[in-house]
């Protein structure tokens, strides 16, 4: 069986990332297995422990850095994000295409150690329009919220170390294009 796909999504903070992937993830035919990421964040509203992030303390998060176990890290906006290596790994073995929605840090780190993933960065249409998104999400006080807006300016800068960039203005066609991105791969890897 051919090892499955490495794919990272990235994107500044509330473009939409998640909101995308949840129009495609269910396409079978994509074969698909989210890598739930490791925080020290605090869950938001609605957030499930093991199912949109493992939360752990700061202290445990460190331990795995030291012990080797993620695949890579980063801090971001005062919380520590990290992708369990063990599952990664497993998961691709099965056949599994294993999509990563991790920060640029986090990203350059997988680029060097996996060179072969499938990298995406998802634009907002505007600044001004990811400025509302973040906002519309009301779950961080305006300092972290600035601190996003600040962190996203830098985040844009990265775009061209990714080899698809797909704007969110609609998030069924942006889940359109990245479902299209990933079925190329699969033909092309399948067909070598
Ligand atoms: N195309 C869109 N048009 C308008 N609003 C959108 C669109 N896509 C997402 N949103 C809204 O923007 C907000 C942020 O979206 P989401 O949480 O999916 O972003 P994210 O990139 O996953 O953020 P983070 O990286 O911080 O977790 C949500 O309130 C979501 O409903
Ligand atoms: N480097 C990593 N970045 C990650 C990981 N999981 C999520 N993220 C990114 O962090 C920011 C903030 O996320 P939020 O949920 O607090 O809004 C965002 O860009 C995520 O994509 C990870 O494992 N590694």
């Amino acid at each position: 069986m051919k090892k499955g796909l490495l794919i990272i999504i990235s994107g500044p903070s509330g473009v939409g990332k998640g909101t995308v992937r949840k129009y495609f993830m269910d396409d079978d035919s994509l074969r698909l297995t989210y890598s739930i990421s490791m925080t020290t964040r605090k869950p938001r509203q609605g957030e499930r422990d093991g199912v949109d992030y493992i939360f752990t303390t700061r202290e445990k998060f460190e331990e795995a850095i030291a012990e080797g176990e993620l695949l890579e890290w980063a801090e971001f906006v005062g919380n520590y994000y990290g992708t369990p290596l063990t599952q990664v790994e497993k998961l691709r073995e099965e056949g599994k295409n294993v999509l990563l929605e991790i920060e640029v840090q986090g990203a350059d780190q997988v680029r060097k150690k996996c060179p072969d993933a499938l990298s995406i960065f998802i634009i907002p249409p505007s600044m001004e329009e990811l400025e509302k998104r973040i906002r519309g999400r009301r779950s961080e006080p305006e300092e972290i919220v600035q601190q996003r807006l600040a962190k996203a300016e830098n985040e844009m800068k990265m775009v061209s170390n990714y080899k698809y960039i797909v704007c969110n203005e609609d998030p069924q066609l942006a889940a359109e294009l990245i479902s299209s991105i990933i079925k190329r791969h699969m033909y092309v890897e399948e067909n070598v």
